[in-house]
């Protein structure tokens, strides 16, 4: 018997066949989905049936196919009764909340609100622009025009008061994550290093060798710190790699994220602006070269490999012999990494820094990611194991492949601890 065979009838696609259009069905057919991932199998015949849904799950467990089929199927309703205009808004909330004041953007019609990441709008301050939102909708979406009305978010923390003003009196919570004993996908193998600070972009090197046939991405706390170590290896070293920060225009943006896309074995060293969201086909690992700042970007960054049914991968974060405590933090939050053994014998890159810090830009870019990293401890919250005072600053200045350490004022950032 076949595993499509044993599976409850209720979680295949088929079941859906009285609700959901043949042209969606064909779609998910093509895409080679047969079986519903649990949240698209929870959320789906309620929200199909005109529910309004608050859906909680883990990172990569399929809840996009949750929003986008119900929300396609109201479109294709809406087609039928030949409703002129544009069918979906994709947009951010300030964007959004920017067009509704202009007389143009007709949105009375309004059938369907979906929340995608709606933890990440509460904590980008998005919350007023969201109530004005919905405050200019139809009111209460579900309950007046009996389309449903859906939230997906990984996390609920916040979200209250806006369910209430946004949905029908009745909201189907449903948590596919409730009394799970991992935070983490099953098919995740996670782990640590530790390494001494003057020696991460040597354990780095090592990294990069030992992966080197495979899809990778590197996690950095700053954009200066993806740009110097991303020419610094693939200028220096040779290195097959790719790198996405903020401050790259949109068309290079996209140009790395579809090369990235289309690679079988190429790394991408990134900063948390590919955290979330983004879903690349066969990620075999995910590097957090940075810590996160806390266990929620944690999981957002390891989400991007082991995305879907069955689907495995592996991520590694290293850290500083006095950042180890981060290990119990995360088990507090369900997070629980191996120790990976730790490397003590490297290639001696010290020529290849020499050769690069000769280049005066080069060595300005090293300084500047050195400022980017003593910055971002800054702006940590967990002041007991991201320290800057037990912090050794040359030996962070060395592992920019700086002799001396730049011109920063340690001693206000230390101060800022206290
Ligand atoms: N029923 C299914 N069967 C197999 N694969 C699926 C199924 N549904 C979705 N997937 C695949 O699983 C991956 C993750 O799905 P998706 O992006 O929807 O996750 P998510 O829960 O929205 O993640 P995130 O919170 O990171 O945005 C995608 O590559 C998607 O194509």
């Amino acid at each position: 018997m076949d595993i499509e065979e044993k599976v409850n009838p209720r979680k295949k696609f088929k079941y859906l066949k009285d609700q959901v259009s043949a042209a969606t069905l064909q779609a998910v057919k093509a895409m080679g989905f047969k079986i519903m991932t649990d949240i698209q199998a929870e959320v789906l015949p309620e929200a199909l049936d005109g529910a309004d849904v608050v859906a909680t799950a883990k990172t990569g467990s399929g809840k996009t196919l949750a929003f986008l089929i119900p929300a396609v199927e109201t479109v294709i309703k809406c087609m039928e009764k030949q409703v002129q205009g544009v069918h979906i808004v994709v947009a951010t909330p300030g964007r959004l909340f920017d067009h509704m004041r202009t007389k143009e953007f007709d949105y009375r019609n309004v059938c369907c609100l979906v929340l995608d990441e709606a933890d990440k709008i509460f904590q980008y301050g998005f919350e007023e622009d969201l109530k004005q939102i919905i405050n200019r909708l139809p009111s209460k979406i579900g309950t007046n025009i009996d389309k449903p009305c859906y939230l997906a978010l990984p996390s609920q923390k916040g979200t209250d008061a806006l369910i209430k003003s946004a949905m029908k009196e009745k909201v189907h919570n449903i948590n596919t994550d409730e009394d799970n004993l991992m935070a983490t996908v099953e098919g995740l193998k996670q782990g640590y290093a530790v390494c001494e600070t003057e020696y991460r972009l040597w354990w780095l090197h090592k990294l990069l060798k030992k992966t080197r046939n495979f899809k990778v991405m590197v996690f950095f706390s700053s954009c200066k710190s993806v740009e110097f170590h991303h020419e610094f290896f693939s200028k220096y070293c040779e290195a097959a790699v790719l790198c996405i920060h903020g401050k790259m225009s949109q068309t290079d943006r996209t140009d790395v994220i579809t090369n990235f896309y289309n690679a079988e074995k190429v790394a991408l060293f990134c900063t948390d602006l590919a955290a979330r969201g983004l879903d690349i086909p066969a990620v075999d690992w995910i590097v957090q070269f940075d810590p996160p700042s806390d266990a929620n970007e944690y999981i957002h960054r390891v989400g991007r490999t082991a995305r879907g049914m069955g689907a495995e991968g592996n991520a590694v974060i290293l850290l500083r012999p006095d950042e180890v405590e981060f290990v119990s933090y995360l088990k507090e939050s369900k997070i629980y990494l191996d120790k990976y053994e730790s490397w003590d014998k490297f290639a001696n890159l010290q020529p290849k820094l020499d050769a690069a810090m000769s280049d005066p830009q080069f060595h300005e870019l090293a300084v500047e990611a050195f400022q980017g990293y003593m910055r971002a401890f800054e702006v940590k919250k967990l002041k007991h194991i991201f320290n800057l005072i037990t912090m050794d600053v040359d030996a962070v200045a060395r592992s920019f492949g700086l002799k001396e350490r730049p011109d920063v004022d340690v001693r206000k950032l230390k101060l800022l601890e206290i």
